[in-house]
């Protein structure tokens, strides 16, 4: 049977951790050119990218939102429809792992109730300069009850990881459409019993 999802992702955190960049390259893997510069997100953008999972066709549209408090009227206003979301940290930057607790209390203000959370620690390439270990992202993703994982934008580390375990645990509660063209009887719904994967060994970033 051929089933298709639409599901909204969000990816949230401090300012500079890393969001744009890490949506960037899970869109376009390919990205030859990583972007140095930085240009702050203004209030929210999104991408969209089909994806297969486990032969299951999904169309992930991903939220972007920006770090700056400023703009956090605008951003909370997309929470609520997110099935997903990315809490983002910088592990060079002790302060934006501290707002994670902030960004996780304004995904339960105004986000739904059944969000599944991935913690991520970005960054891990500046392995020299990495100031919040591994162990304090597990203990903290433990506490919020979420998966955890360290990544790169700029080596391209984790980052498919990330998405493909979020949507996985997404999916296994949810009934999904069958698309009009597949579907005999339009309109019907059915629900896929997929058995929950087990997340990528080591979600610690190798470097
Ligand atoms: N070394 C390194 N730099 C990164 C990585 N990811 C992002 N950067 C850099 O960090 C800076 C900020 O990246 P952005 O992706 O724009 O950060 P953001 O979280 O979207 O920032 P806002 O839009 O203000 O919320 C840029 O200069 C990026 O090149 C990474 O994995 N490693």
């Amino acid at each position: 049977m051929f089933l298709l999802a639409q599901l909204q992702l969000i990816i949230i955190g401090d300012s500079g951790v890393g969001k744009t960049s890490f949506m960037d390259r899970f869109v376009d893997s390919s990205q030859a050119d990583f972007r140095q510069s930085f240009n702050p997100t203004v209030g929210i953008d999104f991408k969209v990218k089909n994806i297969l999972v486990d032969d299951k066709r999904v169309k992930l549209q991903i939220w972007d939102t920006a770090g700056q408090e400023k703009f956090n009227s605008i951003t909370t206003a997309y929470y609520r429809s997110a099935r997903g979301a990315i809490i983002m940290y910088d592990v060079t930057r002790p302060q934006t792992f501290k707002s994670i607790e902030k960004w996780y209390q304004l995904m339960s203000d105004h986000g739904r109730g059944d969000v599944e959370v991935a913690l991520v620690g970005n960054k891990c390439d500046l392995n020299s300069d990495k100031k919040v270990d591994s162990k304090q992202g597990e203990n903290t993703a433990t506490e919020l009850g979420c998966h955890f994982y360290e990544s790169s934008a700029k080596d391209n580390l984790n980052i498919e990881n990330v998405f493909m375990g979020l949507v996985r645990n997404i999916l296994v509660n949810m009934p999904l459409e069958r698309p009009p063209d597949a579907a005999g009887d339009r309109g019907s719904t059915a629900t896929l019993n997929l058995e929950s994967k087990p997340l990528p060994a080591g979600g610690s970033c190798p470097c």
